[in-house]
């Protein structure tokens, strides 16, 4: 049988409760691990989310938990949908307790600081032998609940269960999983590929985000988007991904989605910054998942080993996690040598006007 019948989600948030609702809509038996009683409670009862979906009525029937044995003992498939940071500890659980021929489906964008392991090699060295794989794309998780039309892309290496036919490698079995009349998923073998440019979108929407705040135009936010997909491109390949995959659902897709959005927590993050909102007071002083914060120094460091140089990641990191002065990071990356588009060519003209640039920055931008 090519769909799985049986499907687990790690994860009670809003991603996660999104890719339960959409495996309950596709007439799967699923359960739900989540951590608050209040959230089971409601799912379970109402058939509802209202901490992180609220207003959206869910379908019937999602066996929701805090139980890891109850959500996995019998699953045939898990979807991993926590934040990246907990990606480690929630593999290692879920390995405890699922079969081991279940696949993990990571559904988290990110790169583990320290290790600079992509989420499925996080999951690889918390849950050895086990077939991986990771959903991503352009998905908010509030469109994706309510049945607005979505596409991903799922992906897993062709290799990794021993099949030998398309259709029987987990990634496409999950795509006949998941799809219904509203979500559609496209299958990919490149992992790395997906899995990067989930990652670093999030870290470009931040620096849309900002300049956008900070009541620059669209000019730029295209600059950056563009600019953005290029450094996605040069981190995927060089760490073995293909280029044809950054201008999919997972690389082009998700950046155009999260870096024109203010449905975006990273987009939002960034335009807070940028209107001179102070760190501890963006999103009101919410704990709210902000992957790409952390995330601009986890990609820069893995960037930085591979001597590759993503000047808007750059950009970023010392904005969030230095401390520098948003005009004067900006004013630095934008006053960087002229050079070719693409790279190939070997061109560097030093900029003209790295003083005047500093100073105009300066006085628009907080
Ligand atoms: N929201 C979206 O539109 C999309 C999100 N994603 C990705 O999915 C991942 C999860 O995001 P999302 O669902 O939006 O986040 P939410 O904040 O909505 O939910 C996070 C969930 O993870 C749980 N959680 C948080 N920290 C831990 C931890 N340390 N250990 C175990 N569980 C934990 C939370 O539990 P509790 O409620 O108890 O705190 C909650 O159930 C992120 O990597 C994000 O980038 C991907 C595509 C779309
Ligand atoms: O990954 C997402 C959309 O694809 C969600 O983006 P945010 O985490 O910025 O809200």
């Amino acid at each position: 049988m090519l769909a799985y019948d049986r499907v687990a989600v790690i994860g009670g948030g809003a991603w996660g409760t999104a890719l339960a609702a959409v495996a309950r809509r596709a007439g799967r038996d699923v359960s739900l691990l989540a951590r608050r009683e209040d959230i089971v409670a409601e799912l379970r009862d109402e058939a509802r989310n209202s901490a992180y979906l609220p207003d959206i009525a869910l379908p019937e029937g999602i066996g929701a938990t805090t139980d890891p044995e109850e959500a996995l003992a019998d699953a045939q498939v898990v979807l991993i949908v926590t934040p990246s940071r907990s990606i480690r500890a929630m593999s290692e659980l879920a390995a405890a307790h699922a079969p081991a021929d279940a696949p993990f489906f990571i559904c988290a964008k990110g790169i583990e600081a320290g290790t600079g392991l992509l989420m499925t090699g996080i999951a690889a060295d918390a849950a050895p032998g086990r077939v991986l794989g990771a959903v991503s794309g352009p998905t908010f998780a509030v469109e994706t609940a309510a049945e607005h039309p979505t596409a991903v892309t799922i992906a897993c290496t062709s290799a990794a269960d021993g099949a030998t036919a398309m259709p029987d490698i987990a990634a496409a079995r999950l795509a006949a999983t998941l799809t219904t009349d509203s979500f559609r998923p496209y299958v990919s073998d490149d992992l790395i590929g997906v899995e990067i440019g989930g990652a670093v979108k999030n870290v470009i929407a931040i620096a849309c985000g900002i300049l956008a705040g900070a009541g620059f135009g669209e000019n730029v936010r295209a600059a950056l988007i563009t600019r953005g997909l290029a450094e996605i491109k040069e981190l995927a390949v060089v760490l073995g991904g293909r280029r044809e995959t950054v201008t999919g659902l997972s690389g082009i897709g998700d950046l155009m989605l999260t870096c024109s959005s203010t449905k975006s927590r990273n987009f939002s993050y960034g335009a807070q910054r940028g209107q001179g909102i102070a760190e501890d007071q963006v999103f009101g002083g919410k704990p709210v998942v902000v992957e790409g914060r952390e995330n601009a120094t986890t990609v820069t460091d893995l960037a930085r080993r591979h001597n590759l140089h993503m000047p808007i990641c750059e950009m970023v990191r010392s904005i969030v996690a230095d401390g520098q002065p948003i005009g004067e990071a900006f004013a630095a990356y934008w006053a960087a040598p002229i050079e070719a588009e693409p790279r190939a060519l070997d061109i560097s003209i030093a900029h003209p006007a790295e003083t005047e640039a500093q100073i105009r920055f300066e006085e628009l931008l907080p």
